[in-house]
């Protein structure tokens, strides 16, 4: 297994700078239409909800140049991107729902921080969702609920992540202290607490990228999911390794026609390309030391992804709505659904749980999938997903199946790198994840796209996306 893996990744590596893409290419420069090879889903809404359009900052390793601004800055800019990009007017938006995890506390609804500061009328709702590193994937959902029950008609979901400037909290003494401060009464009384201040009242507490329930961090969970399923540290390296090249190849060729510039006050030029892609030798990656369980842990800071600092937006309505207003649609969002797992020992399994779930719920094969856009929180996450998926010991012992679900095609995996690559802003991740299927199914031809992602929590979620017939991926 290991070595199938292995090859194939290299086959992949291969694979993507050659035949595929040139004939993806001349086929678009042709102006080839949707060419339908399968049947079409069901609509389960009764809209026909589609995704019209998205876009992002680029995702940019934290401590970079956006490290002076303030999250909700960041997401006006992924809205203000949206607005532009789709020419929609934004007295039509309806409702705008929005992801964060780590939240800056000034702004708890950062949504509709982000939508005042965009100069979105003051009478458009928005609300904030949070699940983790799927918070945007949940925004989407959200939103084809509401267009579904017949809420709205127009709807804006998306997600921010910013990791240059996280709380930090006094320690829970000082806050308890600070706390009845503020309600003494007399001099005396406050003078008496005061003189209580101990030296350990000053350690403030810093968060961690930790999972509540054990107290795990992610990159410790990752070591041994990946222990668990045998990926070994070289297989994990050289994952990455793909994720860098094809990231790299994909940026390049000018394949992220979601992103839309950031001019950052005070510096000069604008921001424009994610800046965490970094293509190293195995050589390299082999010498780094493990970043989360020393001295024998598997996962370095080369095969996990980085903190990263971003947003994104995307455009969610119905079929006919989008006619009505001559918009193009990207793709339909087709088919979700949420998984929930052991929260320890088996916190980023989601895509293992999700992906066979959705695909017999929409009544598709592996074979039928011609996208996978899966979330790479680690390499050692995804190798232990692909494994998950390809044993029959897995599908018996947890999934209730006789046989595995096996393994996705991975010369459809993930061809334009991932959130190891490409970086990984928590609550903006989804609508990335959203906008390379709709896009990369029109430059590969495609009509069904999955996505999956595991989140904190032991949750996960499964989407499926089906090309539409006006789109592009411009
Ligand atoms: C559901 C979910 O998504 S869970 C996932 C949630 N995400 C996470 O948990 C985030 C995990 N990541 C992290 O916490 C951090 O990125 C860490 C701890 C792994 C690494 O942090 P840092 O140590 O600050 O990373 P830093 O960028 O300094 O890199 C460390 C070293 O590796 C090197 N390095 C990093 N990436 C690469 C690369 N691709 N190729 C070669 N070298 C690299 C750096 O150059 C640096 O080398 P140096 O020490 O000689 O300068």
């Amino acid at each position: 297994m290991a070595s199938q893996i292995s090859k194939s990744l290299l086959k992949v590596s291969h694979v993507s700078s050659t035949a595929k893409f040139d004939t993806a290419r001349r086929a678009l420069s042709v102006g080839a239409a949707l060419q339908q090879k399968k049947k079409s889903l069901l609509d389960r809404t009764g809209k026909n909800v589609v995704l019209v359009d998205g876009v992002r900052t680029p995702f940019l390793v934290s401590f970079t140049d956006y490290a002076k601004m303030m999250p909700h800055e960041l997401a006006r800019h992924s809205l203000l991107g949206l607005l532009q990009k789709t020419g929609i007017s934004k007295d039509l938006i309806d409702y705008i729902v929005y992801g964060t995890v780590i939240q800056e506390v000034k702004t708890s609804n950062i949504g509709r921080e982000a939508a005042l500061a965009a100069g979105f009328s003051d009478k458009t709702p928005a609300h904030t969702v949070t699940m983790a590193c799927i918070s945007s994937n949940r925004a989407i959902t959200t939103g084809v609920g509401m267009i579904a029950a017949g809420a709205y008609d127009i709807i804006v979901a998306g997600g921010v992540e910013f990791m240059s400037d996280v709380p930090i909290r006094h320690s829970r003494k000082m806050r308890s202290l600070l706390l009845r401060l503020n309600r003494a009464k007399t001099l005396a009384q406050r003078l008496s607490l005061i003189a209580s201040i101990r030296p350990d009242f000053f350690a403030p507490e810093l968060p961690a990228v930790a999972e509540f329930s054990s107290g795990e961090t992610m990159g410790h969970s990752a070591v041994r999911l990946a222990a668990a399923f045998g990926a070994s540290r070289q297989e994990q390296d050289d994952y990455a390794l793909r994720s860098h090249k094809l990231a790299h190849e994909a940026q390049q060729k000018g394949y992220f026609t979601d992103l839309m510039p950031v001019k950052v006050d005070g510096k000069d030029g604008v921001v424009d390309k994610d800046n965490g892609i970094r293509v190293s030798t195995p050589e390299q990656l082999a010498k780094l030391k493990p970043a989360f369980i020393k001295p024998h842990g598997t996962v370095t800071a080369a095969n996990a992804s980085f903190l990263t600092d971003g947003a994104s937006a995307c455009l969610v309505m119905s079929e006919a709505k989008a006619k009505e207003l001559g918009l193009k649609p990207k793709a339909y969002l087709r088919d979700f659904t949420y998984v929930a797992q052991d929260p320890v020992d088996q916190l980023l399994l989601g895509p293992a749980y999700g992906i066979p779930k959705i695909l017999d719920k929409a009544g598709l094969k592996m074979s039928d999938v011609d996208t996978w856009e899966i979330h790479e929180a680690f390499a050692g996450q995804i190798l232990a997903n692909l494994k998950a998926m390809d044993s029959d010991w897995f599908a018996q012992t947890y999934l209730g199946r006789q046989t595995k679900v096996g393994a996705p095609d991975l010369d459809k995996w993930n061809k334009w790198g991932g959130s190891l690559s490409i970086g990984h802003p928590f609550a903006a991740t989804g609508v990335r994840l959203a906008m390379h299927t709709a896009h990369r199914l029109v430059r590969e031809d495609g009509q069904f796209g999955v996505i999956s992602a595991c989140a904190a929590g032991g949750q996960g979620v499964a989407m499926i996306l089906e090309r539409h017939p006006d789109a592009t991926c411009n």
